[in-house]
């Protein structure tokens, strides 16, 4: 539960904007995977959207180590770009390939308005900001998704063989996507201890629940099977 009085960053940002963090994390896509009723065309449309959304941000993590003041910095966002390009992408390229989504396929999908508005939203707010707004644009994404793996998998009945959704759901709640999660959290708190002011923080807020609300947008184009 976001709790505002926290020490913890994403806390503090998940309890500020409440009502985008749980249109993300509740959506009807995520409580769908949940009790096997998402429709399946719409998990095969997010899932090509998705090859193309982990490739942009595999370019966000990128930028993320570029904008890195020192090596620590440098190496969590390095740790993050590896977790994309050797961990989550090679998981995401299997499951494609178990749902009869070849490579080469997802390599020459159109990209949908959505993945194009929330990676370039991400990019830009890198650009334009610090490591510490870069970061706060990335959590969403990285944190969000451990904790729906997490809640999803304590469902009833959610990693059942008869859940079509099984496999998606145990590799976000599976120990490898948590650690990435915990260091991601631990990374924010890190920067903000060295740059958040509180004058600061309303601008964070506004990037975290831009971020959150993109990551929505994302669930319902895969659900209405958007361009
Ligand atoms: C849209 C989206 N958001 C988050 C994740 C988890 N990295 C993802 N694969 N795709």
């Amino acid at each position: 539960m976001p709790n505002d009085q926290s020490n913890d960053l994403f806390d503090r940002l998940a309890s500020g904007a409440a009502a985008e963090w749980s249109r993300y994390v509740d959506h009807a896509f995520v409580r769908g995977m949940g009790d096997g009723s998402l429709p399946e065309p719409a998990f095969r449309h997010y899932l090509a959207q998705d090859y193309l959304f982990l490739t942009h941000f595999a370019r966000a993590y990128a930028l993320a180590v570029y904008k890195g003041r020192n090596l620590a910095d440098m190496r969590a966002s390095l740790n993050g770009l590896k977790a994309i390009l050797d961990v989550e992408m090679d998981l995401h390229v299997s499951l494609c390939a178990g749902w009869g989504i070849a490579e080469d396929e997802l390599e020459r999908t159109p990209e949908s308005k959505a993945t194009m508005a929330y990676t370039r939203y991400v990019l830009e707010t890198g650009l334009r900001g610090d490591l510490l707004d870069l970061h706060v644009a990335l959590s969403p994404c990285v944190i969000g998704y451990a904790e729906i793996g997490k809640r999803l998998a304590a469902t009833p009945g959610a990693l059942d063989d008869a859940n079509p959704y099984r496999v998606w759901i145990a590799e976000y709640a599976g120990e490898a996507y948590q650690s990435v999660a915990a260091s991601a959290r631990a990374t924010l708190n890190r920067l903000a201890a060295d740059s958040l002011t509180p004058a600061r923080f309303p601008r964070l807020l506004t990037i975290f629940a831009q971020a959150s609300r993109l990551e929505a947008d994302f669930w319902d184009m895969g659900l209405t099977l958007t361009d």
